[in-house]
């Protein structure tokens, strides 16, 4: 609701206007009675309250403009306890109203004959000029109300703007900033000034053609000067339109990492690999682990070689998630799944327009995805041969050259790659370049395939049983001494990969309290060495008896107090201790 206090100031001007003009005391009070001017000088009673009986509450209440010839007529005055002292002759009184509310109202005092007459006989002029005194005063109050809106709208905006993680600005035609947010500020840091130009941040043509012939922008490559460096940021542009003029530009700018950043939270499932998720006690595997652990700060190329299924993605990511790469993009690309004639797009990026289908806005590659992070390039030895003079170039200059793209943009990733081909006979045979392969096998690492790590087997075995056990709501025990000798036996050529499947499939056929050898896939049992099922010898359960009381008296010793000893530890009474003896 509109208040005339709001415009307390405004209401004191009019009364002293009116009060001139008319040649007599002016009052002005709020729907509440507070008193907000008084022209006369003695009855200064700023901020204090009317009287309810006086006659301006009778104006408030009826809603109607009210004129007392004399004082002896209102009862409020009859019971005024200032009568005696009191000179007002007679009154005007109009309300103030706004939209059918009265919101105060203006009493004019006669305070002399000559001042009353003067007052009755021109009543309808004083009631008519009071009246236009009145909407002055609503105009000013709407005014007043809408700049306070406009302003509270404002400030929210700017709330809002502040608290975006983009920067954004908006500029006039010129280019001059009308408005920029925290974070433009921030992102240019000491070189802002309010009375600049966009033009001294962004030096770029197209961002000249946009604010002068208001073109869109839509996620353009720019560089922004920030504290005398360069930073590299992705920018979107839009007119600002009014009454079908274009009065200026919004600028909306994102540091090209916080891009990086974003695009890989929403896109990339990261998988929490430590080097404790790569199982293996094994003299080969322990020492492996270890080197892998010493280099996971390191920013050279890391080639890892071996079998499929071996766990060279595992290495991978554990490497990375091991030291200071760990808060930083790991970005998968497997060379071999993507088509030849996408994966340079995929690895690179494209800017708009690179070719027909391209994307508006262009695309980023994985490499920009990647940048100061690690990015894996699975299946290496897959890259094919023109593509690989550019996988060179990023590991020597360490920068990219997009799809289309007229410059170059720096990248600062490490790479790990990973191939079950040998690339020294790919060498030979001309299909990989030498001087790729060097500038990747910098830091090399050969996975050990199971059929040389026998002894970490029963340890996988027993692993993926505890995990498909927790996957298929069962609860087998183990393995039956039979089923595990085979499968340890086995020549795992898929590796753990192949190990984990037999497993996930025994699970889903057992309904046994162990796996049997008869839950063994087929394909398993038939490409066993010998084409038969392993023999399993069973000792005889004297000789395993004898063979426990021998060990136990060894232990405890020959004595009666020995064999006493024997005997608990063996959970059986002494006397079958002797008879076992005796036999
Ligand atoms: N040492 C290990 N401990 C536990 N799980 C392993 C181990 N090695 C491999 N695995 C598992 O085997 C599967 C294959 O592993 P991974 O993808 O890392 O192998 P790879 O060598 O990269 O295979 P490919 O050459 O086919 O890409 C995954 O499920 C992985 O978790």
């Amino acid at each position: 609701m509109l208040k005339l206090s709001t415009i307390g100031n405004y209401v004191k001007q009019t009364a002293t206007i009116l009060s001139s003009v008319l040649d007599m005391d002016v009052l002005i009070c709020d729907n509440e009675l507070l008193i907000i001017a008084d022209s006369s000088e003695i009855n200064n009673c700023e901020n204090s309250c009317l009287n309810p009986d006086s006659i301006l509450t009778k104006v408030m209440e009826s809603g109607q403009s009210v004129i007392l010839e004399s004082r002896d007529e209102y009862y409020g005055c009859q019971k005024c306890s200032s009568r005696e002292i009191c000179d007002v002759e007679s009154i005007v009184g109009v309300p103030i109203v706004f939209e059918g509310t009265t919101i105060g109202s203006i009493g004019v005092y006669a305070d002399t004959p000559d001042r009353k007459r003067n007052l009755l006989d021109k009543q309808d002029y004083f009631i008519k000029f009071i009246n236009r005194m009145c909407d002055l005063m609503i105009g000013k109050l709407v005014d007043e109300s809408r700049n306070r809106e406009i302003n509270i709208l404002r400030k929210r905006l700017m709330a809002i703007m502040d608290t975006m993680a983009d920067a954004v600005a908006a500029v006039d035609k010129d280019g001059r900033f009308i408005y920029s947010n925290y974070r433009f500020k921030e992102l240019v840091g000491s070189d802002y000034h309010e009375d600049s130009t966009i033009y001294e941040y962004i030096a770029n043509k197209e961002v000249e053609k946009s604010i002068v012939k208001s073109n869109d922008i839509k996620n353009k490559e720019v560089y922004l000067k920030s504290s005398g460096e360069e930073i590299f940021c992705l920018l979107s542009t839009k007119p600002i339109e009014f009454e079908d003029e274009i009065i200026g530009t919004v600028f909306t700018v994102k540091s090209m990492v916080d891009v990086y950043r974003e695009v890989n939270d929403l896109s990339i499932v990261d998988l929490p690999t430590s080097f404790d998720d790569i199982l293996g006690n094994s003299e080969s595997m322990v020492s492996l682990k270890e080197n892998a652990k010493q280099i996971a700060d390191s920013s050279s190329t890391v080639l890892i070689q071996g079998e499929s299924g071996t766990g060279k993605e595992l290495l991978a990511r554990a490497i990375h998630n091991f030291g200071e790469y760990r808060n930083k993009p790991f970005i998968a690309v497997n060379c071999a799944a993507i088509p030849d004639n996408l994966l340079e797009s995929e690895l690179f990026g494209y800017e708009e327009g690179a070719f027909s289908g391209a994307r508006k806005g262009g695309k980023l590659g994985k490499f920009q995805l990647a940048h100061e992070g690690t990015i894996f390039l699975d299946e290496i030895g897959e890259m094919p041969l023109h593509l690989q003079p550019k996988i060179l170039r990023v590991l020597q200059e360490k920068e990219i050259e997009k799809l289309g793209g007229t410059g170059t943009i720096p990248i600062n990733v490490r790479v790990i790659a990973a191939t079950n081909k040998n690339l020294e006979e790919l060498i030979k045979e001309g299909k990989y370049r030498e001087d790729l392969f060097y500038r990747l096998n910098v830091i090399p690492f050969k996975m050990i395939p199971l059929r040389e790590r026998k002894e970490d087997i029963p340890l996988l075995l027993e692993y993926f049983l505890h995990k498909y056990n927790d996957t298929l709501g069962k609860s087998i025990k183990g393995y039956t001494m039979e089923a595990e000798k085979t499968l340890t036996n086995y020549k795992w050529k898929g590796n753990v990969r192949e190990l984990q499947n037999v497993v996930e499939y025994m699970v889903n056929m057992s309904s046994e309290e162990y796996l049997i050898y008869e839950n063994i896939p087929l394909n398993v049992r038939e490409h066993m060495e010998s084409g038969k099922r392993e023999e399993v010898e069973i000792p005889k359960l004297d000789d395993v008896l004898k063979e426990l009381i021998q060990k136990a008296i060894g232990v405890y010793g020959d004595t009666v107090e020995g064999k006493t000893l024997a005997a608990k530890a063996l959970g059986i009474s002494r006397a079958t201790l002797y008879r076992k003896l005796k036999e």
